[in-house]
């Protein structure tokens, strides 16, 4: 991904690539720059983080991993640096966006939500951080709808079988080579199934959104979580 912002930025003619910086770099070389985007790992990220915006630069988060615990970290850090904005996205293709706002919406009218995401087996985390994200939408939906828990009989089950539980909705992570980034959102009801589904088939697919967010994050002070309030 690093790779690909790099390739984004350079073509890009209002931005300029002040540094590119991989792991045992020293970030000082990027203090220059208004804008520092973060696609590392779970591990490194927060350092990053803390690092841009003591200085007051911008940044523009893609690396998964973020819990409610970590987002509030950033907002605290923020609170000193008023002029300072991080945007932080689970996924940057629109495509993915779109897909997640789709599923919040269509939770409320369905007794069942699962979700199945596929992704290229280098990725180190499971689920993915979209998958993580839309669960959360998805069980937010469903308690302010009032719904009951999913219907459910299984009372064996071989471990993993069933996928992780995460706010009572069943993710399914899938790693296989050849795939890219690809998740599929199944509701179903009486009657009726709906399935939402995703395929990012290129890295170039999260690109313009990166840019989007480069491009606004500076006019954003304190912490925007996930891409929709720039698409509005
Ligand atoms: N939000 C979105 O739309 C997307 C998010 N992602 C997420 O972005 C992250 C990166 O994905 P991907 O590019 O595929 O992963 P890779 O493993 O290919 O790349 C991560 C890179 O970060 C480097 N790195 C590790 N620590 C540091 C550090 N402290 N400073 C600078 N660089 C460091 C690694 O170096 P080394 O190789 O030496 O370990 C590696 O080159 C993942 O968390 C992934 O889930 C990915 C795609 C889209
Ligand atoms: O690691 C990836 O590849 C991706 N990671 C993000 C995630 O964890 O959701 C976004 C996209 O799925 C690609």
């Amino acid at each position: 991904m690093g790779l690909e912002v790099c390739k984004a930025v350079r073509a890009a003619d209002d931005l300029d690539l002040v540094a590119a910086i991989d792991q045992g770099d020293d970030l000082e070389v990027a203090a220059g720059a208004e804008v520092l985007v973060d696609f590392t790992t779970p591990d490194a990220v927060m350092a990053n983080l803390r690092w841009a915006i003591d200085r007051g630069v911008h940044v523009v988060v893609g690396t998964s991993g973020f819990s409610e615990q970590r987002l509030e970290q950033v907002r605290s850090w923020l609170a000193d640096k008023p002029g300072t904005g991080v945007l932080i996205a689970p996924n940057f293709g629109i495509g993915a966006v779109l897909m997640m706002q789709f599923a919040a919406r269509a939770a409320r009218y369905f007794e069942s939500a699962e979700i199945i995401e596929q992704h290229h087996p280098r990725k180190l985390d499971a689920p993915s951080g979209t998958a993580t994200h839309t669960a959360r939408l998805i069980g937010a939906a469903r308690a302010e709808a009032g719904l009951a828990a999913m219907p459910d009989a299984t009372k064996e089950e071989m471990s993993g079988a069933r996928g992780t539980d995460i706010d009572g909705v069943r993710v399914h992570a899938v790693r296989a080579a050849g795939l890219v980034a690809h998740q599929e959102v199944l509701f179903g009801t009486q009657g009726e199934t709906l399935t939402i589904r995703h395929d990012s088939l290129d890295r170039v697919s999260f690109m313009p959104g990166v840019l989007l967010a480069v491009r606004a994050v500076p006019e954003r002070p304190g912490l925007t979580v996930g891409l929709d309030p720039l698409l509005d």
